[in-house]
């Protein structure tokens, strides 16, 4: 059986300010499996991409300019329901209404600065994980699955 994978993304500001080990360990803890890992700066082409649903917010031209600012960490996490789930850990777009413990709710005050990405679909997973890992992530066998799942 394949485990669902989502494709989450630290953003610059998540970067910048220190907190890619805090947010990997968060879904290292839970028991999801890291199967993709790259710091990257982004091309533009590519964050227009990413975003292309958004491309005619007024906001969208502001959120390619953040996206590129500075380097990204992109990574694939895998495990039982690590898409919504990993929304959950995330917390709410704007993190004035983010609840404390989730990410955005722990570390951010901004909708423009919100220190990360998560899919928010099986689908929109798939085609995000295609887009920046174009070149495949890492198959490995997670030993603990026995201690995570019954
Ligand atoms: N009103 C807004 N003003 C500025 N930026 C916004 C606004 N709404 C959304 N954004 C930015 O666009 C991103 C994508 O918006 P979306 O509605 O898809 O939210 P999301 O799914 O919670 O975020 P993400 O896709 O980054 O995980 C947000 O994370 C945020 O960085």
């Amino acid at each position: 059986m394949a485990m669902e994978q989502s494709y989450i993304m630290i953003k610059p500001d998540g970067v910048q300010r220190g907190l890619v080990g805090e947010i990997i360990k968060r879904f290292e803890q839970r028991g999801y499996a890291l199967k993709g890992l790259k710091i990257m700066n982004v091309q533009r082409h590519l964050a227009e991409k990413h975003y292309e649903d958004l491309s005619s917010k007024p906001f969208f031209p502001a959120l390619v300019d953040y996206i590129i600012s500075g380097p990204v960490v992109a990574m694939v996490w895998e495990g039982k329901g690590v898409v919504a789930t990993g929304r959950k850990m995330i917390g709410a777009t704007n993190p004035l209404a983010s609840e404390p413990g989730t990410i955005r709710g722990d570390f951010a005050i901004e909708v423009g600065r919100n220190v990360i990405h998560g899919s928010d679909s099986v689908e929109s997973a798939q085609r995000e994980i295609a887009l920046w890992f174009p070149e495949g992530v890492t198959e490995w066998t997670q030993v603990a699955k026995p201690w995570i799942y019954e």
